[in-house]
């Protein structure tokens, strides 16, 4: 039977706790949020005031945030917060003593059948558990921080959990617009923490042998490799101190240049200084230019060493691990595709090549690695690595299904970015038009994943990363968009920059909500627009316009966009879905071929003379007069009924 989970106490009035509790009174839930003082536990729910009034103001909040505060209630009594509560989260300091003693208070007041869960980034959840006479009723839920931000939420079970206890999370995770993944074997730090961990350990122990600079490897990593933040920067975003203390509670060795500076009490950001100065200082001050002749391969190795093991372990599948690293950790994409793309047996050698060297424990290569490499199975180039590209490959950024009727609706699916369109990203959009039986299709339609963007254009962090010869087959994908021999439609609802713009500009119609944000801001990082954009426009809006829009950088509204024609029309947010079906049917219901043929005529007609368009025309009228479609439209005008065209 399902488990049903309506009530919700939050233990921990802490950033975590306070924000899980925003989150679920957010989706609906009733939650009382439980702290040991008065306090405390009023300065969380001022917090989640506090938050919850700049969602609103930055428009992100669609209900009124006085009755999501209402949802929450505060309790300092344990047994009050918890007595009706089908779920509790434990949200207290990452320490096992501690937490076993609220999981023991919980056992004793919440509900016989109560799910007690705990936001643990790196205890066993069976540890946790151990402390409760109900071990097959906890288990973990680590959200990230800030949980009102971040998108991902690891659960796992314990040895002891029952299977339905799991899957009632997983789905409470996915009612609050959460993305859970699943992690298959209580292992301490999970999925994230444990293929992230070596990115800051490794640069720890490569200053300790003096091998490079805080500064070059930070620059190598963000400017060469394309990671958000360098390792060393992260580190002291996170606090030195809390990697010291989760490697020392594993056993696990600490570089002396994090240890050094945990003694002194540079522990990053918040202590004013770590790797870089902050207090005193610029913070972290690296250069483009710095990174050059950094080892980047041995940082990556390593992780995606972590990243076999649990694979190899049966801990999480590649694509659950690629989901954590790029939701969790805020990687552009998740390591098992960037070891199929770097190759495995690359990887691998250097893992063999630093182990030999050092005998150190951490360069062991993973049995799971090992195999794949000896079973050639080394990557992207190979046909098969993490995953398996002999069909393609896995679709990671676009989401897509066909309906029975011929809709094929296409998802940018990225949302942690915005739908920036990586090179990746707009490879499997070209994929997918490429492969997809187009007899199948009535018409496609183009939309963003989330509420906040269709696209925010091409991905800024892969600009320093990619060949130029890759960024230049953007305007690639997006003429497969434009040659698609069937109508496409933009469904526009949120920030549709740069690239963004320009893929909707190869659609054949585009609709926008209003509040939408159209614009070519390339100018702004020294850049044209690569897909179309320049060329696009200004035969759509013409020059004066264009060159305004491009020079300037300008973002403007869906209304201003659909004044000067760029839209087919901005529509109130309420009737948006409708508007967009609307035309939808009409594409759908409508004779395929005569929609080929026009689609065909007007888009080659634009580049042609007056007298050869009208020749095109012409032709393609005169075809069409052959075509049963033209005999059932005109048995339907006579009948005085709706035509009803072929599928062919
Ligand atoms: C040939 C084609 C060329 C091009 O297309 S060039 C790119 C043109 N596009 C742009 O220049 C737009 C860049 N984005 C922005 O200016 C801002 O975003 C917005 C105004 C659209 C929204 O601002 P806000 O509401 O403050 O959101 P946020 O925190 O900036 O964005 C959320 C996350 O999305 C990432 N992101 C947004 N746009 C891009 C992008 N184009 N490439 C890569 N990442 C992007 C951010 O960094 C951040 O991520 P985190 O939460 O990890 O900090």
């Amino acid at each position: 039977m399902d488990i049903e989970i309506d009530s919700l106490a939050v233990l921990g009035a802490g950033s975590m706790g306070h924000g899980i509790a925003e989150v679920a009174a957010m989706a609906g839930y009733d939650v009382v949020l439980r702290d040991v003082e008065d306090d405390l536990v009023q300065d969380g729910y001022d917090q989640i005031e506090w938050s919850l009034d700049k969602l609103a103001e930055k428009g992100q909040l669609d209900a009124d945030p006085e009755d999501v505060l209402g949802r929450v209630s505060t309790a300092v009594e344990l047994e009050a917060a918890v007595a009706d509560a089908d779920l509790v989260i434990e949200a207290a300091p990452e320490d096992l003593d501690l937490k076993q003693s609220v999981f023991a208070e919980v056992d004793e007041a919440a509900p016989d059948d109560a799910i007690i869960a705990t936001n643990t980034s790196s205890l066993r959840i069976g540890d946790i558990a151990a402390a409760t006479d109900r071990p097959e009723r906890c288990c973990g839920m680590h959200f990230f921080n800030p949980p009102v931000k971040m998108d991902l939420v690891e659960v796992v079970g314990g040895e002891a959990t029952a299977d339905d206890v799991v899957d009632a999370a997983y789905e409470f995770v996915e009612s609050l617009d959460k993305t859970p993944i699943r992690v298959r074997k209580d292992v301490p730090q999970f999925v994230v923490n444990n293929v992230l961990t070596p990115y800051m350990g490794e640069a720890g122990f490569m200053l300790d042998e003096g091998a490079d600079d805080v500064r070059a490897v930070d620059a190598a990593m963000v400017f060469r490799r394309g990671y958000p933040m360098g390792p060393f920067e992260l580190n002291d975003f996170g606090g030195l101190d809390v990697f010291a203390h989760t490697r020392e509670q594993w056993d696990d060795p600490v570089p002396e240049s994090i240890s050094s500076r945990v003694e002194a009490g540079d522990v990053g950001r918040k202590a004013g200084a770590g790797f870089y100065e902050y207090e005193d200082g610029p913070g972290a001050d690296y250069e483009p230019t710095q990174g050059d002749g950094v080892d980047t391969l041995r940082i990556e190795a390593r992780m995606i060493n972590e990243a076999a093991r649990l694979v190899g372990q049966d801990v999480a599948t590649p694509e659950d691990i690629d989901v954590g690293m790029r939701l969790g950790g805020g990687l552009p994409e998740g390591t098992c595709r960037t070891a199929d793309k770097l190759g495995l047996d690359v990887a691998l050698d250097k893992l063999r090549e630093l182990h030999d060297a050092t005998g150190a424990e951490r360069y062991e290569p993973a049995d799971y690695l090992v195999e794949r490499v000896e079973s050639g199975h080394t990557g992207e180039a190979a046909g098969r690595g993490f995953y398996d590209y002999r069909d393609g490959g896995p679709y990671h950024y676009v989401s897509h299904e066909l309906t029975d009727d011929g809709v094929l609706s296409v998802v940018f699916d990225r949302e942690e970015r915005l739908n920036a369109f990586s090179t990746d990203m707009f490879d499997e959009v070209q994929r997918l038009l490429e492969t997809v039986d187009q007899d199948d299709v009535a018409c496609v339609v183009f939309e963003g994943a989330g509420d906040r963007a269709f696209s925010a254009g091409a991905d800024i962090t892969g600009f320093t990363t990619a060949d130029p010869t890759d960024l230049m087959h953007v305007d690639e994908s997006i003429e497969t968009v434009y040659e698609f021999p069937r109508p496409t439609v933009a469904k526009i609802d949120g920030f549709c920059l740069g690239a963004g713009l320009e893929l909707t500009l190869a659609c054949d119609i585009r609709i926008a909500a209003e509040g939408s944000t159209l614009g070519s801001p390339e100018v702004d990082l020294g850049l044209i627009p690569g897909g179309g954009g320049t060329q696009r426009l200004v035969r759509l809006v013409g020059e004066p316009r264009a060159k305004e829009l491009v020079f300037r950088g300008m973002h403007i509204s869906a209304e201003q966009a659909a004044d000067w024609g760029i839209l087919n029309r901005a529509v109130p947010d309420e009737e948006f879905e409708a508007a967009v079906d609307e035309v939808v049917s009409d594409l759908v219901d409508g004779p395929r071929t005569a929609l080929e043929v026009a689609k065909q005529v007007i888009n080659e007609g634009q580049n042609a003379s007056l007298e050869t368009a009208l020749s095109l025309e012409s032709q393609g009228f005169g075809l069409l007069t052959t075509t049963d479609d033209m005999l059932e439209g005109v048995a339907a005008f006579n009948d005085d009924r709706e035509p009803e065209f072929s599928d062919d």
